[in-house]
Formats: C-alpha cells, sequence, structure tokens
C-alpha cells in the first residue's frame, strides 16, 4: 500500500516514522509520503486560504491550491487510490473502516485547516476516485494532521506482516463487536492485587469464557451500542446466559 498525506504542516505527520509504523516503512510494507501544499501555490506569500462566500468566521482552502496538488500526488503512481478528507463532518472513522482500506491499494489523505477546504475539490475529485470525509469523533480538532495519525496508524497495523503477531489484529476491541476485556501480566500479585485465578488454571475452555464474560461485561457497562448493534448470532447460548 502506498499512503500520501498533503498537508500545511509535513512535520505534523513526522510520527509516522517512528516505531512500528517506521518499521513497517523502512521494510517496504507500507509506502509513506508526505507533501506541503504550500509546493503547488504560486504568489509569493504562498497563501491557501481565503474568506468564505456568504460570509461567517474563519477562511476556506483554495480550490486551486488542492486541486493542483492532488492532481500532481495522483499523477505520481499508476496505482487506483482512494482520497480521504479528515473533517468533524464526516462520517464515522470505525474499525471496519479500518478494516475496508487496508484491502486499498493507495491511500491519499487531505489535511485541511482552518474552516476546511472548499467542498468543490471534493466534489471534483469524487468525479473521479472514491472519496470519504471522515470524522474520528465527536470532537473538533484544528486540522485533519492528528485524524491522519490516527486513521494510518490503524489501518497499517492490519497490513500483512506490520504486526508482530497477526492473532492481535484478530483479537482486537471491536474485531467481534465487543470491547476488549482486561488484561494482565507479572508479577502474580502487585500492590495487594492479584491475577484472577482462571487466567493460572491452564482451563483454556474456562480461560476463554471468563474472557468472553469479561468483554461482554465491559461492552454492556461501556458501550450498550455496540451490544445492541450486534447481528441476532453473533452472541451464543452461552453469552446469553451471562
Ligand atoms: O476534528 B477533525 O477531525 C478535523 C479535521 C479536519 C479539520 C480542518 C479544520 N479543522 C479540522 C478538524
Amino acid at each position: 500500500m502506498r499512503i500520501d498525506v498533503v498537508t500545511i504542516f509535513p512535520g505534523y505527520l513526522a510520527p509516522l516514522r517512528e516505531a512500528l509504523l517506521g518499521r513497517a516503512i523502512e521494510a517496504g510494507l507500507v509506502e509513506v509520503a508526505v507533501h506541503d501544499l504550500r509546493d503547488w501555490t504560486h504568489d509569493v506569500h504562498q497563501a491557501v486560504d481565503d474568506a468564505p462566500y456568504g460570509g461567517g468566521p474563519g477562511m476556506v482552502m483554495k480550490p486551486q491550491v488542492w486541486g493542483e496538488a492532488l492532481d500532481a500526488v495522483l499523477a505520481a503512481d499508476e496505482r487506483p487510490a482512494r482520497l480521504v478528507v479528515p473533517t468533524p463532518a464526516g462520517r464515522p472513522f470505525r474499525q471496519s473502516t479500518a478494516q475496508a482500506w487496508a484491502g486499498e491499494q493507495r491511500l491519499v489523505f487531505a489535511c485541511g485547516r482552518y474552516e476546511g477546504i472548499d467542498q468543490r475539490v471534493v466534489d471534483e475529485a469524487a468525479a473521479r476516485m472514491p472519496v470519504d470525509e471522515v470524522s474520528i469523533g465527536d470532537y473538533v480538532l484544528v486540522g485533519g494532521e492528528v485524524a491522519v495519525l490516527v486513521m494510518v496508524e490503524a489501518v497499517a497495523r492490519l497490513l500483512p506482516g506490520v504486526l508482530g503477531n497477526p492473532v492481535s489484529a484478530e483479537q482486537d476491541s471491536f474485531s467481534d463487536g465487543l470491547l476488549e476485556g482486561p488484561a494482565y501480566t507479572r508479577p502474580l500479585t502487585w500492590r495487594g492485587l492479584s491475577v484472577p485465578e482462571v487466567l493460572r488454571s491452564g482451563h483454556h475452555g474456562a480461560i476463554a469464557r471468563w474472557r468472553r464474560d469479561r468483554a461482554l461485561e465491559r461492552t454492556a457497562d461501556r458501550r450498550p451500542d455496540l451490544l445492541a448493534a450486534l447481528p441476532a448470532d453473533a452472541l451464543d447460548a452461552a453469552d446469553r446466559a451471562f
């Protein structure tokens, strides 16, 4: 997979080259290119924004600059791309979104700032490629860069070879529609708190049942919406008895 990010703050994306994802890039498991939007300005001030039509606070990012930038970035590789535009007004980005995007050959992320990008940039792009306007949560950031860090990590960790143990991704929170339950490691007792007996029993069936019950309990407590959204056949008789 190739990932391109267009932004006026390229330095914001430096964390992509750290740790697990940085190693995946070095191993060639994923390609990442970050582009400075201002490279496609032509005025001395390198202007990327202008006042909004209809008035109102703030500034809107200029369509001409974005259009030239996306044309150039898309032309740099022949692989078909999905354009992703982070915005508080977007559809929710979920684990299922990350799983779907992990199958893409190329993702191009457009990081807005100010009051966002002129809508015509999205509308014009949508005529020639898949475009997703997505939100990572019901709060407002100052720009799209942090949202891109979140989404790139969520997607890249699902790519073959990126996680040391692929089973981890299969047992993620949300992978089965439930939140993950609690995890424990040594020491056996810490500040007077002990590890649940069942986890030391060696009884794999009982351990699996206990973990499932803790996941159901935590999901019911913290995210009842996820429990309500489970397909009818997702819970077996033992789950229902819980
Ligand atoms: O909260 B967000 O995900 C987000 C995304 C993009 C822009 C652009 C300006 N503010 C933004 C906020």
